[in-house]
């Protein structure tokens, strides 16, 4: 409407000015007959001028009318124009402080990219296996979210640091945000925070789980050093009991859902396990599984490789959120626990005769480990009777997981993982009842499925293997048992000899 009613003043503008200067022109103009025809002239064109003018005015508020909806649009856009909000994403705060936003909202725009995009960089540096897309200057991006239109655009330049002249000319990458300013709320307290837990979700899915071991570095400081994860272990592929399985993975995924019941009850936000049984029945195999299936890092803590407490409470603060501290296989005669709860010991010196394992559960015990969240503490072991009754005390091991020596369920999913069968008759059934009577670890039973990929040579494999073993533990009970003999036979010779003397 604006822009209609501009227009029509000017009209009136004109009309009025063209008045005047015909009253003018009658006024000034002489009167000599000449000069009457030619003003004669004029005036009959000035006559017209003022028809067509009004016939014009006519016509034209109906077409303004008519062109209402698109001249309104018109001056509503360039109003909205002057409502847009833009925010500024930059990639640091300060000189190094990295901001998590521009992380989460360049990992989020990645899908966003349009498919008519025709310009992409691609880069892959020497460590990564993969081509990383980067963004060109000036790139946008486009999203709606709940009704509400985005646009993104990428930009960098140069900085410029007279503090840091180290960090001068780097690039500082950053994103502009732009939208209707009456969305502002809606952006900061509902879009952004989605925007991030977006990537937080894609990141977890393409996690490359590692695996961080203790290193003594040349300056003789205790550190962690990371190498890929590259166990395969899953949970498909680990032979367990199905009902104990089914009950470690619904443990694990509660957990990791129970983050308000944690902040709500004021627990730490973490579970310890303990996995216990005989040598190669796959608890370091299930570490590697949950860890898979959670992607959490796992930090395999090797407590004789820590010469103090300093450097104990140094290496675990070091540990990130999300990730699983192992100590494998706890053996009390060396690291002899001490329970606190019981212990009548208070002083100072007599505290630091605690064992570094007894330091080590004070320690996640404590406040100091309630500042990180989901973690997981995996103890293995071998021999449970074994363990001090501090470390089983409830609140310290929330589950224990009994591996056991391979049964015949376990037999068929790893029948099943390396030969790709479910059924092989007659050889399942000897198998089957072979298991009954003889302990064989799951590692056992891998080490002779893998001598061959046709399944009746790896299969008649595993199963003189396992007589042998049979045979073996067979010709050792007998061998006890004639030991026992010939010594209780000795004690009988010693006492009567004494008697006689
Ligand atoms: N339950 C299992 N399911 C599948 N594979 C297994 C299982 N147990 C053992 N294995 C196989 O045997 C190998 C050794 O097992 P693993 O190291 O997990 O046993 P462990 O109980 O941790 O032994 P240790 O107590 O000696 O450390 C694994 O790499 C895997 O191939």
């Amino acid at each position: 409407m604006e822009n209609t009613s501009t227009l029509v003043e000017h009209m009136h503008s004109v009309e009025s000015s063209q008045k005047r200067s015909y009253i003018n022109s009658v006024k000034k103009t002489p009167t000599s007959s000449t000069s009457k025809g030619s003003s004669a002239c004029a005036s009959r064109v000035a006559s017209l001028l003022l028809v067509l003018f009004r016939a014009m005015q006519y016509l034209i508020q109906p077409i303004m009318r008519l062109l209402h909806p698109i001249t309104h649009a018109f001056s509503k856009s360039r109003s909205s124009a002057d409502e847009l909000m833009i925010m500024q994403i930059e990639e640091y705060h300060g000189m190094s402080t990295h901001n998590k936003v521009f992380e989460a909202s360049e990992l989020y725009l990645h899908n966003k990219m349009s498919p008519s995009t025709r310009l992409l960089k691609i880069v892959q540096t020497q460590k990564e296996t993969k081509f990383a897309i980067h963004f060109s200057n000036n790139q946008e991006f486009e999203d709606i979210y709940e009704g509400v239109q985005l646009k993104w655009k990428y930009n960098s330049i140069s900085k410029k640091s007279k503090y840091y002249p180290s960090k001068a000319g780097k690039k500082q990458q950053f994103f502009e945000l732009r939208f209707d300013v009456k969305h502002k709320e809606k952006v900061m307290d509902a879009y952004l925070p989605y925007v991030v837990e977006t990537f937080k979700a894609m990141k977890d899915a393409g996690k490359i789980v590692k695996l961080h071991t203790l290193v003594r570095s040349e300056d003789y400081k205790v550190r962690w050093s990371a190498i890929n994860l590259e166990h395969p272990a899953t949970f498909e592929t680990i032979a367990m009991d199905s009902e104990q399985k089914r009950s470690v993975l619904e443990d694990l995924d509660r957990f990791v859902k129970r983050k308000e019941f944690y902040q709500r009850v004021g627990r730490a936000w973490k579970r310890g396990y303990l996995l216990y049984g005989p040598p190669g029945t796959g608890k370091s195999s299930l570490i590697g599984a949950i860890a898979n299936y959670l992607k959490f890092d796992i930090y395999d803590l090797q407590l004789t490789h820590l010469m103090s407490d300093m450097e104990l409470r140094r290496v675990l603060l070091a540990t990130t959120n999300k990730s699983i501290l192992v100590i494998e296989d706890i053996d009390c005669s060396q690291l002899k626990l001490q329970d606190r709860k019981n212990s009548n010991k208070k002083n100072d010196s007599e505290s630091n005769q605690l064992s570094l394992l007894g330091r080590l559960l004070n320690f996640t015990d404590g406040l100091w480990y309630s500042c990180g969240e989901e973690r997981i503490i995996i103890f293995t072991t071998s021999h449970k009777s074994k363990l001090d009754p501090a470390l089983l005390r409830s609140g310290r091991m929330d589950m224990h997981v009994h591996m056991s020596y391979c049964s015949y369920e376990g037999f068929k999913t790893l029948a099943s993982n390396y030969l790709g069968i479910k059924e092989h008759q007659p050889l399942f059934d000897e198998i089957e009842s072979l298991l009954q009577k003889t302990e064989v670890s799951p590692a056992q039973v891998t080490e002779e499925l893998m001598k061959s990929e046709i399944a009746d040579v790896a299969l008649q494999a595993l199963i003189t293997g396992i007589k042998e073993m049979n045979k073996r533990e067979e010709d050792e009970k007998k061998a006890k048992d004639e030991e026992r003999v010939k010594n209780d036979k000795e004690k009988v010779d010693h006492k009567q000899l004494t008697y006689f003397i």
